[in-house]
């Protein structure tokens, strides 16, 4: 089985909800039309970092967002893993991720467990403690956010449930690229699953962005890499060489839990 996947890598609009929003209606009706079965949004894509402007514009429970996805969804015939936005709830601020299926329902739901210290994400944000797996066109998969990607316990905690693609949202600095790209590398060969991560690019008043969402196989292989493009990068991913990939190196299998503290 392959899935096609549509890396939706754009310039976030600085606290612009409005603009963003119709960017990501944009690229989702492009995706469909070039035959996605998923497209994947970088992180706080709703208003970017403009975390002392929260709460004015933080998604009030997250409804503008699932509202629009349903919508999204339903229309174009697509699974959604959304990025993540900013999100109001209960006087508490998350980086909140959804991910919607073709029916425009909400199958997965993950708060960033990792807050982000460099970019003040622990005074504004809350941190969530849930994992977030889900099958997304019938593909058991699971999602983090950005910073979460230096943890390679919390990921191999999630992806030990079986997963076959692991998503990455991120607002991953220029800066620290190199990084990004071993450690996605390293995601990938360790839990031998599939990684689509999502960069943005542009610029906020702290940082550079210079993409470089990447594509990966369970053998570590860039299948696609969006370089510093405004727009969608395609990789399809073909499932078939999980079994190949599990069956030679059974790390799954030889996992010593009982030693690991
Ligand atoms: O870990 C990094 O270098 C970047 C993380 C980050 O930008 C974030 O979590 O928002």
């Amino acid at each position: 089985m392959k899935i096609k996947v549509a890396l939706a890598q754009f310039n976030i609009q600085f606290a612009d909800p409005d603009k963003n929003q119709q960017r990501v209606a944009e690229l989702t009706s492009i995706a469909a039309k070039a035959g996605a079965d998923v497209i994947v949004f970088p992180e706080m894509w709703n208003i970017g970092y403009a975390l002392n402007q929260l709460d004015r514009l933080a998604d009030d429970g997250g409804r503008t967002t699932t509202k629009l996805f349903y919508r999204l969804a339903r229309q174009y015939q697509i699974s959604i893993v959304g990025g993540s936005v900013a999100v109001k709830e209960g006087g508490h601020f998350y980086n909140r991720t959804l991910i919607v299926d073709p029916l425009g329902q909400v199958v997965g739901k993950y708060d960033k467990v990792h807050l982000f210290r460099l970019m003040n994400e622990h005074r504004y944000l809350t941190a969530g403690n849930q994992e977030n797996y889900f099958r997304s066109v019938g593909v058991p998969s699971a999602s983090f956010i950005c910073y979460d990607l230096r943890f390679p316990e919390w990921i191999r905690t999630v992806a030990r449930h079986g997963s076959a693609v692991l998503y990455f949202p991120a607002e991953w600095p220029a800066v620290r690229i190199p990084q990004w790209t071993t450690m996605l590398k390293a995601r990938a060969i360790e839990n031998q699953a599939f990684v689509v991560a999502v960069n943005r690019v542009g610029d906020d008043p702290d940082n550079h962005y210079n993409g470089h969402s990447l594509a990966i196989d369970p053998l570590g292989n860039v299948i696609a890499d969006a370089g510093e493009n405004d727009g969608i990068t395609y990789a399809e991913l073909d499932l078939t060489q999980l079994a190949t990939v599990r069956g030679a190196i059974p790390v799954f299998v030889d996992r010593r839990p009982d030693l690991y503290k």
